[in-house]
C-alpha cells in the first residue's frame, strides 16, 4: 500500500485539517501518516483557539516519520508561520520527497486566520519551488499574486503569475467564486505553464463545505501516490469532493463538513468503475 504524509493543523471538530486528510487518504486506500503543526480548538461554528507548536516539535515529528517510512506523496495544509514553512521546506529537500501538494491555507471557511501574514513570502520563496502542485482558492491566489482589487479575479491571469513561483502545476479552486447560491458551476483551473485545463462540476447550494480545500488536496496527493498523472489525479479528486459535498450530513450547529465516507458507500454499491 502506498504511504502519504500530511503536514497540517488539527481540527478538533474533525472536518478539516489533519482529520479530513487522514479520512480522505483512508477512503482512497493509501496509508496516511501525519505531522501536526498546530492544534486548533474548532467546531462547525468556527475556530475558538489556536496553539501553534514549536518549530522543534514539528521537525521532530517530521524526522521520526521520514527516517522510518517511505512516502509516495505528501501534502501540506495549515503551516501557521514562516519558521515552520522554512524548516519543512528544508526537510523536504533533504529527503528529496516526491509529489508535494501544497495547499496554502490562510483562512478557515469561518473567516478565522490560520497563517501569519509575513509567511506569504516564505511560501513563495521556499516551499512553492519544491511543489508538484499548489492548490490555492481564489482568495489565496490573489494574496499570493499580490493582487487585492476586485477586478483582478481572472483565474488565468492569477495562474500565470503563480506558476512563476516555481511549482510544476497550479490549481486555482473556484469554491469562492461559487459561494453564491445562484451559481450553477464550480470550476477549478489547472495550469502547467503552457496549457489551461478546466474542471467543471455542478455547484451544490449548501453552506456545509467545511474542509473542502483540505479534502481536495489530500485526494490529489493520494491519487498521485497511486500513480495517476496530474490531470487524472485532479479530475478524480474533483469528482470525489463534489460527491463529498453533495452527500454532507448534519454534524454540529454550524457549517457541517463534507462527507468523506460517501466514496466507501459508493464503492460498496457500485462495481468501482468510476475510480479504477
Ligand atoms: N458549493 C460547492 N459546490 C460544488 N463544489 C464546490 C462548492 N464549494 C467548493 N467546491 C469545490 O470544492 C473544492 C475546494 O474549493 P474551495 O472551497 O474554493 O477551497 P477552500 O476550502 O480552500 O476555500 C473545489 O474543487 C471547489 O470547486
Ligand atoms: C486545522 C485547519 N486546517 C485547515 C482549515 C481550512 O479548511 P476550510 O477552509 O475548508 O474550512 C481549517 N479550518 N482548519
Amino acid at each position: 500500500m502506498k504511504k502519504v504524509l500530511t503536514i497540517a493543523g488539527s481540527d478538533s471538530g474533525g472536518g478539516a485539517g489533519i482529520q479530513a486528510d487522514l479520512k480522505t487518504m483512508t477512503v482512497h486506500q493509501v496509508y496516511g501518516a501525519s505531522v501536526i503543526t498546530a492544534v486548533t480548538a474548532q467546531n462547525t461554528l468556527g475556530v475558538q483557539g489556536v496553539k501553534t507548536l514549536s518549530v522543534q516539535a514539528v521537525i521532530s515529528q517530521l524526522d521520526s516519520v521520514l527516517r522510518d517510512i517511505e512516502f509516495s506523496a505528501l501534502k501540506t495544509g495549515m503551516l501557521a508561520n514562516s519558521q515552520i514553512i522554512e524548516q519543512i521546506a528544508a526537510k523536504i529537500k533533504e529527503y528529496s520527497l516526491p509529489n508535494l501538494v501544497v495547499d496554502p491555507v490562510m483562512v478557515a471557511t469561518s473567516g478565522d486566520l490560520l497563517l501569519k501574514e509575513e509567511a506569504v513570502e516564505t511560501y513563495k520563496e521556499k516551499l512553492f519551488p519544491l511543489a508538484e502542485i499548489i492548490t490555492p482558492n481564489l482568495y489565496e491566489a490573489k494574496v499570493l499574486a499580490g493582487v487585492e482589487t476586485e477586478e483582478n479575479n481572472d483565474p488565468q491571469v492569477l495562474a500565470e503569475k503563480l506558476i512563476t513561483y516555481g511549482s510544476s502545476w497550479v490549481l486555482i479552486k473556484g469554491g469562492h467564486t461559487t459561494k453564491k447560491r445562484s451559481a450553477k458551476k464550480a470550476v477549478d483551473l489547472l495550469y502547467d505553464g503552457s496549457q489551461f485545463i478546466e474542471f467543471e462540476a455542478e455547484h451544490i447550494p449548501t453552506n456545509n463545505t467545511h474542509g473542502t480545500g483540505c479534502t481536495l488536496s489530500a485526494a490529489v496527493a493520494s491519487n498521485l501516490a497511486r500513480g495517476m498523472d496530474m490531470e487524472k489525479a485532479v479530475g478524480q479528486a474533483k469528482k470525489f469532493i463534489t460527491g463529498a459535498i453533495k452527500n454532507n450530513f448534519p454534524v454540529g450547529q454550524g457549517n457541517s463538513p463534507v462527507n468523506h465516507f460517501w466514496r466507501l458507500q459508493n464503492l460498496q454499491h457500485s462495481s468501482n468503475q468510476q475510480f479504477s
